[in-house]
């Protein structure tokens, strides 16, 4: 299978619908961002990258760093973390409050905001919040291969100062007890996590645990065992893209994760990892372009979680 043929046709059918959607302006330094960038990088077990459009530039990554997040708090609680976080569908918007208080400040998964707060408590464990952002970096700069991601320091003062809803959340979460550490010192944390910038590149290359049972599977770096990984994908599937996941799973069928900068991380098991980028979302806060880029390699090379076909590569 051409995979770089692959990458270009799709990146070509639609590239003359650069700029649909809507980019993400609750947090204005996002609307800063020019709407008709559009990249394609699908990374493979042979530490192949296939690139199409602006793969090697630098987005926000937004919430695509739940996943990251969700592993490393799993490495330091195991499955003690499920107390505090579940692992169903919410069926609502991202930023939502509603079932927090109904079901007694326990999120219900670890993607959407309350959860991922949750989650990225349990990574601050005992540590300050400078120690856990300085772990993160430098995990993500690994598994990554490349020393100079880093956090953009205007998003995440963007919106921190835009942030009522998040310390909303936070603020219930820690009414019921259900964070370690103060609400501020959990958010500066959240806020630099979802501010990290890296490219389709970066990201499809620091992924690859993902479909490859939690080995990078070209450098040999563990992130989590191969049990760990299979449900990190299962959560993808079912809650990563919020009340689109099911829209998510008809039209590409393999476990992403969203994020509102208009990135899109999929990861599609035992085949490759593909990060794609177009910064106008739909109403959920999925890529419009990007969930149309994924639907459409995913038709060209026949992959999905949901299909026995033997694999093509
Ligand atoms: N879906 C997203 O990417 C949301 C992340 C964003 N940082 C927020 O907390 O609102």
């Amino acid at each position: 299978m051409d995979l770089q043929r692959i990458v270009e046709e799709t990146w070509n059918e639609l590239a003359d619908e650069r700029g649909s959607g809507n980019p993400a302006r609750y947090i204005p330094a996002l609307a800063l961002v020019d709407p008709r960038k559009f990249g394609i990088a699908l990374a493979t077990r042979e530490g192949e990258v296939f690139c199409a459009g602006d793969a090697d530039e630098q987005f926000s990554i937004q919430s695509i760093s739940k996943v990251f997040a969700l592993a490393l708090a799993l490495e330091r609680h195991g499955p003690g973390l499920w107390e505090a976080v579940g692992r169903e569908p919410s069926g609502d918007p991202f930023n939502s409050i509603v079932q927090l208080e109904r079901e007694k400040g326990i999120p219900r998964n670890p993607f959407i905001n309350s959860g991922a707060i949750v989650t990225t408590d349990r990574f601050v464990d005992d540590r300050t919040p400078e120690q856990a952002v300085g772990d993160l970096m430098s995990r993500l700069r690994r598994m990554g291969r490349d020393e100079s991601i880093n956090f953009d320091e205007d998003v995440a003062r963007s919106e921190s100062e835009t942030g009522s809803r998040n310390r909303s959340l936070a603020y219930f979460l820690a009414d019921f007890g259900r964070l370690m550490n103060p609400v501020e010192d959990v958010l500066s944390v959240y806020f630099r996590q979802c501010a990290l910038a890296m490219s389709c590149r970066q990201l499809a290359e620091s992924s690859l645990f993902l479909p490859f049972d939690g080995t990078d599977p070209v450098t040999g770096q563990e992130m989590c065992s191969p049990s760990r990984s299979r449900r990190i994908n299962a959560l993808m599937l079912l809650c990563g893209h919020y009340d689109n996941s099911g829209q998510f799973a008809f039209e590409v069928g393999v476990p992403g994760k969203s994020g509102v900068g208009g990135g899109i991380l999929a990861s599609v098991p035992g085949r490759a990892s593909i990060a794609v980028w177009s910064p106008g979302l739909n109403r959920a806060g999925t890529s419009m372009l990007g969930a149309k880029a994924l639907s459409s390699i995913a038709l060209k090379t026949g992959w999905s979680v949901f299909s026995g076909r033997p694999p093509q590569i």
